[in-house]
């Protein structure tokens, strides 16, 4: 199937970004969006690791000190899920598969469908990744049946939208996140959003090490929860929760979490260190 890729540049940004006010208040006040108001980090091991490797991720992962008000998402690759099942501490950490089939299983060599990870009690899976949009051929439409399937079938879905650097510089950046929003929205009604966390990674900062600014990414999540008010409904626009992806680290997660309406975050590269994951899950306290 297919290829593309990306790289920067801004959006125009607004005169002033709305910020939260301080972090005591934050939680106390809506925050957060959500049914629980819980800020969500997501930890996409992408295709990395051994048996060795991942048991050394755990153990770190297991000791760390994690608030209680986050919500967090582990996605090992298929082959270690029963390894992370088995040894992640459940009572602190989720566990989600990476992708899954677009529908049954049956004659589809190399795929895993949804009744196999909720056979395995697995509860979230990571949808419509730029990875698997750019390197498999996943189009919109292919995306939003996976996500509407995923539900049907018990899972919750982080579904993963944004835009290429091409796509950025020509200023087009909402409208491809709309219509990958919309793709969803076509075949997900609207309660199916309580079960969907929207994932906005700018393809041009996944693994590169470009981060978007708070700025940036505000703008866009402002977008995106302004879509969903115009497209779905006022209250799924107040209640989804959308997390930032795309070169996200221990030393620039705290200023990202306290943008209004990030609420959260999905990090690929900085997942796979413990204790810099750990310091990224506990941003949102930190954050001014
Ligand atoms: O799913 C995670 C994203 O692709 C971000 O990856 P990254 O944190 O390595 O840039």
């Amino acid at each position: 199937m297919m290829m593309k890729c990306s790289n920067t540049q801004q959006l125009r940004r607004p005169a002033a970004v709305t910020r939260r006010p301080a972090a005591t208040s934050r939680r106390s006040a809506k925050t957060y969006a959500g049914a629980t108001g819980t800020f969500i980090v997501g930890g996409n091991w992408k295709c990395n690791g051994t048996h060795d490797s991942v048991e050394v991720l755990v153990n770190g992962l297991n000791a760390g000190t994690i608030d209680a008000n986050v919500e967090i998402v582990c996605a090992p690759p298929f082959v270690f899920l029963n390894q992370v099942l088995d040894t992640l501490d459940k009572s602190k950490f989720s566990i989600a598969a990476q992708n899954c089939w677009i529908g049954d299983g049956g004659a589809y060599t190399g795929e895993v469908c949804a009744n196999m990870l909720t056979d395995l009690s697995i509860p979230w899976v990571i949808l419509g990744h730029s990875e698997r949009r750019s390197l498999c051929g996943e189009t919109n439409d292919i995306v939003g049946t996976k996500v509407a399937y995923a539900l049907s079938k018990g899972l919750k879905v982080i579904a993963c939208v944004g835009e290429s650097l091409e796509e950025r510089e020509s200023g087009t950046t909402m409208k491809v996140v709309e219509e990958q929003l919309a793709a969803i929205a076509n075949v997900v009604d609207k309660t199916g959003w309580k079960d969907v966390v929207v994932a906005y990674e700018p393809v041009w900062a996944i693994g590169t090490g470009k981060v978007a600014t708070p700025d940036q990414a505000q703008e866009v999540h402002a977008g995106i929860r302004a879509w969903f008010a115009n497209s779905v409904g006022a209250d799924v626009a107040s209640s989804v929760r959308i997390q930032y992806g795309g070169s996200v680290n221990a030393g620039n997660c705290a200023e990202l979490a306290g943008m209004e309406d990030i609420d959260g975050f999905l990090v690929g590269g900085a997942s796979l260190k413990a204790e810099d994951f750990v310091t990224i899950c506990n941003s949102a306290k930190f954050s001014s």
